[in-house]
């Protein structure tokens, strides 16, 4: 009772900081815009309940249809929030354009319909609390406050955080050290080095164990705590969640993050062989590894890492329950970017159906200058969309650059009507 009390309270005070943020006379603007934007905008609710929302046409108006023409008809949001089987939404693209609101937009509107949510932020710079507009620091299951149905939020792995959940950078960082260092780090290449063992050495040099122990493969924080969040899930207690919904690093991270398993199966499969070896050469080497004992509970650690990894990359490939959303705004660079970012997805088997284009500006009657190159820039980067092999084929969602920062549940909700329909 107190609970809902308390959740009443903090819905209503977000409202209000948000109609404080939305005038009247911008709000205005903003919903007259978005209702220009798709006819389905008549059933968005406005913050300002008075304030009637009436579609208009200005005329600098992107057409979806000429935009992209999908090949395949993807289904919308009913689709997506239809069932009660578990289902995972990874949305991904470049840094800061808007793959925290569309995802944290994206779980208000799942646990909005129903659906008990997760969203997890497994970007080392978490941004999920700034979204909110809500603590969800401290790397445990946070409710979030607002939406009708429970929505919680997990923030893991942040480079910074002083996280208490047990997957902190530092820890993944540390159960790969440990683990790889136990079977043939530099501790040994020096050692063997030292010994002669030059080919040996060569061998394990190929390994590039250094370079793996001094800066584990970028994207491994990432998998690491996405492995770790599976793991949860399996768990009973995590079952009640139909709706997981990750935000994930920039660009660069989520291609390393999907090569890492076949890295580490390369990898780790050498170490375990040359361990092998190494180990019968001398008694002298065998010291250097430890007790027998002590390998084998390294050589399970390094195992276990890797079949987590493979794990995470068969999540990544499930057709069925899983869809990466490629979140982009339209610049030349950025457009190119997503292009490359789905040529790879696609390589790597990662259903993608939707191509979100952030950040587009109003139509308005009147251009400023600025306005206008802008717009005309824009309208460039839409046609490469439309042009462009990889991305041409996905079914377009067009949101709008609203004048407004994008945070808090009731904005969330606001952004969620328009971008998932
Ligand atoms: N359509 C939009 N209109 C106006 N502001 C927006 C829009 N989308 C996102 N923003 C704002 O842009 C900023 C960056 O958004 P967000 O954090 O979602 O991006 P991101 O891609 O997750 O960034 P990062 O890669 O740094 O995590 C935020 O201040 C957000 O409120």
């Amino acid at each position: 009772m107190e609970k809902t009390a308390a959740l009443n309270a903090s819905f209503t005070s977000y409202s209000l900081s948000f109609n404080k943020i939305l005038t009247p006379k911008n709000s205005m603007a903003a919903v007259s815009f978005l209702a220009s934007f798709s006819p389905r905008i008549h059933s968005l609710s406005s913050p300002f309940p008075s304030l009637s929302i009436k579609p208009k046409r200005p005329t600098n108006t992107f057409q979806v249809r000429s935009v992209a023409a999908p090949t395949e008809d993807v289904a919308g949001f009913d689709d997506m929030v239809s069932g009660k089987q578990r289902k995972y939404y990874m949305l991904g693209g470049k840094g800061g354009v808007g793959k925290t609101s569309c995802a944290a937009s994206l779980a208000v509107k799942f646990a909005n319909n129903g659906h008990h949510t997760l969203v997890v932020s497994t970007d080392p710079a978490h941004s999920l609390s700034d979204s909110f507009a809500q603590d969800l620091t401290g790397g445990m299951l946070v409710p979030v406050e607002g939406p009708d149905f429970p929505l919680f939020a997990l923030e893991v792995c942040g480079i910074n955080s002083k996280s208490k959940f047990p997957n902190k950078p530092g820890e993944a960082r540390e159960e790969f050290r440990d683990a790889a260092k136990n079977n043939g780090g530099t501790g040994v290449k020096d050692f063997m080095d030292g010994m002669g063992l030059g080919m040996l050495a060569e061998q394990l040099g190929e390994l590039k164990l250094g370079e793996l122990l001094d800066t584990p493969p970028p994207g491994l924080d990432e998998a690491i705590a996405i492995s770790k969040v599976m793991q949860f899930l399996d768990s009973p207690q995590y079952s009640k969640f139909t709706r997981i919904v990750f935000d994930t690093a920039p660009t660069g991270h989520t291609l390393r993050l999907l090569s890492l398993p076949d890295f580490l199966d390369a990898s780790i499969g050498k170490i375990l062989k040359l361990r092998e070896k190494i180990a019968s050469a001398t008694s002298a080497i065998k010291s250097v590894f430890g007790q027998e004992e002590t390998r084998q509970n390294a050589a399970d650690k390094l195992e276990q890492l890797r079949e987590r990894m493979v794990k995470v990359r068969d999540l990544f490939r499930d057709t069925d329950s899983t869809e990466f959303v490629i979140v982009t705004i339209p610049t030349v660079m950025t457009v190119s970017e997503s292009s490359r970012l789905r040529a790879s997805l696609s390589k790597e088997n990662v259903p993608v159906r939707r191509l979100i284009v952030n950040q587009i500006l109003p139509p308005s009657a009147f251009d400023c200058k600025f306005c206008a190159v802008k717009r005309k820039d824009q309208m460039r980067a839409l046609d490469m969309i439309r042009n462009d092999p990889e991305l041409s084929s996905l079914k377009l969602i067009q949101s709008p650059l609203v004048d407004m920062e994008i945070r808090g549940v009731p904005a969330l909700k606001f952004m969620g009507d328009f971008v998932w329909k």
